[in-house]
């Protein structure tokens, strides 16, 4: 059993990866009796221990949440709450908001730490990666916050911390490959399938929606842009400072009709008008022998980064992947023309909230 400091846990966010990362604190809490829940919010409600000595449960949230839950804190607001706390203390950002990832340097210069799959702030203007980073606790800035990420790409995969570990040891990376949006792996390994009749595209979306892998709104998935922020994240920690998603091409599979439509389920309701367009690709592939994918590639020599759809011999790694997997490959200097593999389920609220837990565990571990 684990024991040091006690470390106050604020989670931000309860939705399909938020609710396992609770699940899974509450598992972990009996290894680290030194864990305290102190603050849960979703986007109109949050629940916060009064006084610190009473934290609130694990098991009883929900409830709570929905019955004595009051207007969530502004982030100014839980900096003040977590910087009251009688420890140290955690953020957990279990949102896609651009204005969470916006308030992590604020939060890692009061010595506040952040865990998140959130790909926002990692993927957004290099000033705040910047910011983030100049604000981690180091050396030079012992009074900060630690930040981990590892589910920001492939979800709980080992994908951050073994490019950084890469990086660290002084392996030179020249270039990443591979499947990286569970959404897309499951919607072409479904509607694509290497054997067999594949799906009706709009229905296998619905149903990708509907096991937790796509984002909040499902167009962010089909518009390449998720992907495009994982390479991005990729890119800036192999040594690149690509500016923002609009750096490189990425293909977009909204089609032109509904770009402008305002509310995912208008989206969701008009995308059966366009099956026969998804139908007809995978079709021309087939009459040749191949599948259809959706993959990312950085050249990191040649500073090159693309996202986009990819025909593949069905014999192809790439095309026999099965549900929600990425896979992704790490070309370097010392594993030469063999690389570096990490395959595996990369969508998912338990995967996804694996990564982060184990993420937070370093965080109690370092701040223990
Ligand atoms: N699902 C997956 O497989 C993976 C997800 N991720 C990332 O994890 C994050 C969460 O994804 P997921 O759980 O699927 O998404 P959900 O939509 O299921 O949950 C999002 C949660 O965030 C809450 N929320 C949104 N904005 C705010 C805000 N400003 N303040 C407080 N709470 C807020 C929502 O509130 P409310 O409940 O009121 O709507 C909801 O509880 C995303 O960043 C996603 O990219 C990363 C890897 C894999
Ligand atoms: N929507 C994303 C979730 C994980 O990042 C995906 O499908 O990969
Ligand atoms: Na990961």
């Amino acid at each position: 059993m684990q024991s040091g400091n006690t470390i106050y846990i604020a989670i931000v966010g309860v939705g399909g990866v938020g609710r396992h990362v609770i699940a899974q604190l509450h598992l972990i809490s009996k290894e680290y009796p030194n864990l305290r829940l102190c603050h849960i919010s979703r986007s109109k409600k949050s629940l916060y221990a009064q006084d610190f000595e009473q934290p609130l449960p694990f098991d009883s949230w929900e409830h709570d949440l929905a019955q004595t839950g009051q207007d969530p804190l502004s982030l100014d607001g839980l900096l003040k709450y977590l910087a009251s706390a009688p420890g140290k203390s955690v953020v957990v950002d279990n949102t896609s908001s651009s204005d969470v990832a916006a308030a992590y340097p604020m939060f890692l210069k009061q010595g506040i730490s952040v865990v998140t799959p959130n790909k926002k702030a990692f993927s957004g203007s290099l000033e705040l990666w910047k910011d983030i980073f100049n604000s981690v606790r180091s050396p030079s800035n012992p009074t900060g916050g630690y930040v981990y990420h590892e589910s920001s790409v492939g979800a709980g995969l080992p994908i951050i911390s073994t490019l950084k570990d890469l990086v660290d040891t002084g392996d030179e990376v020249a270039r990443i490959e591979g499947v990286f949006s569970g959404t897309m792996s499951f919607l072409f390994n479904t509607f694509a399938p290497v054997q067999g009749n594949g799906g009706v595209w709009s229905d296998e979306v619905r149903r990708a929606k509907a096991a937790g892998f796509t984002e909040p709104d499902p167009r962010e998935d089909l518009n390449g842009l998720d992907v495009a922020r994982k390479l991005v994240i990729l890119a800036r920690i192999s040594g690149l400072d690509i500016q923002n998603t609009s750096s490189f091409p990425v293909q977009s599979l909204i089609p032109k009709e509904l770009e402008s439509v305002k509310s995912a389920d208008e989206f969701m309701e008009g995308l059966p008008r366009f099956d026969g367009t998804m139908a007809s690709m995978r079709d021309d592939a087939n009459a040749q022998g191949k599948v259809v994918r959706f993959v990312g590639s950085i050249d990191v020599k040649k500073a090159v980064l693309n996202v986009g759809i990819q025909t593949f011999d069905k014999s192809h790694p790439i095309a026999a992947l099965k549900g929600s997997d990425n896979i992704i490959s790490f070309y370097t200097k010392r594993y030469g023309s063999n690389p570096l593999i990490v395959q595996g389920g990369g969508a998912g609220g338990e995967v996804t909230a694996m990564g982060v837990t184990a993420d937070l565990i370093k965080v109690i571990q370092r701040l223990s």
